[in-house]
């Protein structure tokens, strides 16, 4: 039997998850594999979770929660036998209860290039200050590199939004596949006007894709508070669920998703995709259809060709219609 992990939020049942081999030295996310220990020897599960880990400044992420949440995303993407990845926050914050999916950026490091690295020493909690800038890295505004990495992943992201969705991190649940939300903490509130900043990627313009241009333009420029049940009315998250339920809500998503075929769910993904992202779009669902058509017998039969130095023998294949 696997040993059970440290409880990382409230919410975490730590029988159905195990920790994730190599990422010991996190520490602004939490990684966990799921896992089934309801027979002899446990078994993995088809799913995994990523968490944001720093509670006390409602899941801000500074330079470092973005490089680790890359890591870990990627890893996700490369396991061939996950099918679903939950984005997740832990909580609630030990200072005052409060709950959060994601605040967006850390806006103690922001500066004129970006947010910037640190050498905060408690690993990002109050000593995280402007005093701890490190000065020689650049500022950096890569979570749209994690954005992008959320979008072309062949998997399903579901944003598990269990607190605050503000800013960076409404952006996130946004370009998430799908979206679940709390019914007694999720709030969703667009920050970024307010602060000087604007997602004028997938965080608006795919938004308004969602949900209609109007309300789009109203929660960026009004950056009212709505709740899960407001987000849904608009179509903008996929469910609601009570506060005990998310996480084992968003585990349920994960086991339909995994009754259905890979190939079937990659290719759908990455048509959803296409016309909002132009030719990268293309290129995307091109190149699974290239892999696909390697599959075929006409494929094989143009590189032997190559590699016997003759010419190819097209004979048997019909131009189909
Ligand atoms: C999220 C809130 C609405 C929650 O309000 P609440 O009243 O519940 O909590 P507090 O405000 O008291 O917060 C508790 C505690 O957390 C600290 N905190 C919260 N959010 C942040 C944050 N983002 N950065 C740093 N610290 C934060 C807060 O100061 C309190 O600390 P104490 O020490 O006082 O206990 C509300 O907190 C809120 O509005 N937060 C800010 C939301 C925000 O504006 N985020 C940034 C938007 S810009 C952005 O995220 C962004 C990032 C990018 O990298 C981009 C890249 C490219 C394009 C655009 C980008 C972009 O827009």
């Amino acid at each position: 039997m696997t040993e059970l992990p440290r409880t990382v939020s409230e919410t975490f049942d730590p029988t159905r998850w195990r920790e994730v081999a190599g990422f010991d030295d996190l520490t602004d996310i939490t990684y966990h594999r799921g896992v089934d220990r309801s027979g002899d020897a446990a078994r993995d599960l088809p799913v995994v979770r990523i968490a944001f880990d720093r509670p006390e400044v409602r899941n801000a992420f500074r330079p470092h929660t973005v490089d680790e949440l890359y890591r870990a995303l990627d890893h996700a993407r490369m396991t061939s036998d996950v099918g679903t990845v939950l984005i997740a926050g832990n909580g609630p914050s030990p200072k005052d209860g409060g709950w959060a999916f994601c605040s967006g950026g850390d806006q103690r490091i922001r500066g004129r290039s970006g947010y910037q690295y640190t050498t905060a020493p408690d690993g990002g909690g109050a000593a995280q200050t402007a005093d701890h800038v490190d000065p020689a890295r650049a500022g950096r505004l890569h979570i749209l590199e994690v954005q992008r990495l959320i979008r072309t992943m062949p998997k399903v992201v579901v944003a598990v939004v269990d607190g605050w969705a503000a800013g960076g991190g409404h952006s996130l649940h946004v370009v998430a596949d799908l979206t679940i939300g709390c019914r007694q903490h999720a709030r969703f509130k667009q920050t970024d006007a307010d602060v000087g900043s604007f997602d004028g990627g997938y965080g608006s313009a795919y938004l308004a894709r969602q949900i209609g241009q109007k309300r789009a333009r109203e929660i960026f420029f009004l950056a009212r508070e709505y709740s899960a049940d407001d987000a849904e009315r608009w179509g903008a998250i996929n469910e609601v669920a009570e506060h005990d339920d998310l996480e084992a809500l968003a585990v349920e998503y994960a086991r339909i998703i995994a009754t259905k075929s890979p190939q079937a769910v990659r290719m759908l993904k990455f048509a959803f995709n296409l016309p909002d992202d132009g030719l990268m779009g293309q290129q995307v669902f091109a190149g699974e259809a290239t892999r696909l058509a390697y599959m075929t017998d006409e494929a094989v039969e143009g590189r032997d060709a190559f590699l016997e130095r003759r010419d190819p023998d097209w004979s048997g294949f019909p131009y189909a219609f």
